[in-house]
């Protein structure tokens, strides 16, 4: 068997390996993919962005091609908006896309990007990121403090925590506690600084990863959060994580998300590692 392709990318330096997969033909194991993404044992990333046709999959999508997206611990989550920024550029650069707009299948649903260069003239990605949904309150426990959130939906599950002290502080090293019964299926975890009237700071614990240094879907939470905590539900704020910044606006029924997306390396998986992590494991 020849080298499986991938490549290595980041948005704000949220970490993805790509396995281009056209006809979903990879057994793509919760095994494989949490061996691919450690980092010692294999390439190491937060997660892994799997290129396939929609069409293979069954799917009925207006996207010719579909975000298989998983978490650093091979869990299936249902969008990653980082992720939809590099899987984008990637459709681009290979001639999978003409461009400039096109749509991306994901299990959250289709979602519009937009790849151009921003004022600066780097590529930057912006992904209407459908609807966002405040759907209550909630408490988690960081740092050895209880805090209070309110829960998000952006087509994954969200608790955002507007603090007073500085959230670059915080130790994030130890997994914060949430009420599992309020999230049965699990939950990220964000922890933001308000800046200004249009500006976050923002750090996050991820569902499935741990501490990365940003998430797509948890910025567009952190915006929605604050501006319901001001009684407002539409809006817009840049949002500061410790790898980068992105912008976000915030509508009844529509947000989009935009930043960069940047690509490192490409290469071939061993296929005899690959083979030897062949039981499936899920
Ligand atoms: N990093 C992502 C979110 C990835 C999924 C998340 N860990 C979950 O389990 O819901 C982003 O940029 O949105």
């Amino acid at each position: 068997m020849a080298g499986i392709e991938f490549l290595k990318g980041h948005g704000t330096q949220n970490d993805f390996v790509l396995l281009p997969d056209s006809d979903a033909s990879l057994e793509l194991t919760e095994r494989r993919v949490a061996a691919l993404c450690d980092r010692q044992q294999g390439l190491g990333a937060d997660g892994v962005l799997r290129v396939v046709r929609s069409e293979a999959l069954g799917l009925e999508s207006k996207g010719e091609w579909f975000m298989d997206y998983r978490n650093a611990d091979g869990s299936i989550a249902e969008m990653c908006g980082n992720g939809v920024r590099v899987f984008a550029r990637y459709l681009v650069e290979a001639g999978l896309e003409t461009g400039p707009e096109f749509v991306v299948g994901t299990r959250a649903g289709d979602r519009p990007v937009r790849v151009r260069p921003d004022a600066s003239g780097e590529l930057a990605v912006t992904v209407h990121m459908g609807p966002v949904a405040v759907t209550g309150t909630s408490v988690a426990v960081v740092d050895g403090r209880q805090v209070s959130g309110v829960a998000v939906d952006v087509g994954n599950p969200h608790l955002v925590s507007v603090l007073d002290d500085d959230v670059s502080a915080l130790d994030l090293t130890r997994a914060p506690r949430y009420d599992a019964e309020v999230f049965p299926q699990g939950v990220n975890l964000e922890f933001v600084n308000v800046l200004g009237p249009d500006a976050l700071r923002m750090r996050v614990h991820e569902r499935g990863v741990g501490e990365t240094r940003a998430c797509g879907t948890g910025t567009v939470a952190a915006v929605a959060a604050t501006l319901h905590l001001r009684g407002d539900d539409s809006g817009e704020a840049t949002v500061d994580v410790p790898g980068g910044r992105v912008a976000v606006t915030v509508r009844q029924g529509a947000s989009t998300l935009t930043g960069p997306a940047v690509f490192v390396a490409k290469g071939e998986l061993d296929a005899a590692w690959w083979n030897a992590l062949d039981w499936s494991g899920h």
